[in-house]
């Protein structure tokens, strides 16, 4: 099966949006896509006055961010990127990790950072595989906001590559799964101006050196970090490209023209 994450500027961006909704509609077999959001969040936040905080990618997510995330990712993104899939014949059902008990976490422990009601997921006991399995096998496709809860009532913020990553990880142990990360560049870039600079395959060595080297940074730190979690429990291929790239996925003929992960 194939995990599809879009990022928050995709899910920005209309046109954009609406194509890579097209494509993803077209993929065959069992499917679920998570969508982020954390642009948006940020921007409705502003209108309603929420300045927002990140640290190291992650937002810090108090009562009223909560109330905010929860409110744009579970309904504003999450049921328009639902309806959008309805209008091109893919029967998609929307998610938090909330509803069918699909994810559980537990509110990050103080540290540093309090990062307030940001939640953490632990691992495949997390997820209720049984349930999603059955909407897989009811010929839906789940669609999930990056939201758990935490089994006491209450939702947690949970960022989008994390959630795909734990899904992937979860369903691997029924399906064979492809994870692929969609955003607005071709791949990991070697320079961060330049398109044509898509490193192909990055494994672990690679990957330090990068980072030594502040060639990743930012988002793309969480994101690899994600991917390598992925493929070292049991996730087949994990793949990191544009949105426009998601089809190609699925030609065998075709090299994959983004950033392939592994793990040597
Ligand atoms: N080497 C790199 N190649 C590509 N993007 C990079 C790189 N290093 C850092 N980034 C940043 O990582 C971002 C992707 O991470 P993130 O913002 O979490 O994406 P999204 O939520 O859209 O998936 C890119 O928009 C880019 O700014
Ligand atoms: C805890 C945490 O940081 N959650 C993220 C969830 C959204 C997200 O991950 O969105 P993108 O994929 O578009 O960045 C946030 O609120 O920004």
């Amino acid at each position: 099966m194939i995990i599809v994450k879009i990022g928050g500027n995709i899910l920005d961006n209309p046109s954009r949006l609406h194509s890579f909704l097209v494509d993803f509609s077209k993929l065959q077999g069992p499917k679920l896509l998570v969508h982020g959001g954390g642009k948006i969040a940020s921007a409705i936040g502003q209108r309603l006055g929420i300045t927002p905080v990140m640290v190291e990618g992650r937002r810090v997510t108090d009562a009223e961010t909560l109330e905010l995330v929860t409110m744009v990712y579970g309904g504003l993104v999450n049921k328009q990127v639902v309806a959008q899939l309805q209008a091109l014949g893919c029967n998609s059902i929307g998610m938090t990790g909330a509803d069918a008990n699909a994810i559980r976490a537990t509110k990050r422990p103080l540290g540093a950072v309090d990062y307030g009601y940001a939640g953490d997921v632990a691992g495949n006991e997390s997820i209720n595989i049984t349930a999603l399995d059955a909407i897989l096998q009811a010929g839906l496709t789940p669609v999930f906001a990056p939201l758990t809860h935490d089994g006491n009532g209450s939702m947690l913020n949970t960022n989008a590559d994390t959630i795909a990553s734990v899904l992937a990880t979860a369903l691997a142990r029924k399906y064979r799964v492809t994870l692929m990360y969609c955003f607005e560049k071709k791949g990991v870039l070697a320079d961060a101006d330049d398109e044509g600079s898509v490193i192909h395959f990055i494994d672990q060595q690679k990957y330090k050196e990068l980072k030594v080297a502040g060639i990743v940074s930012a988002g793309m730190v969480p994101k690899l970090d994600n991917a390598f979690a992925a493929l070292n429990q049991g996730v087949s291929q994990v793949l990191i490209g544009e949105a426009e790239a998601l089809l190609s996925i699925e030609e065998t003929d075709t090299t994959f023209a983004g950033t392939t992960i592994s793990l040597n």
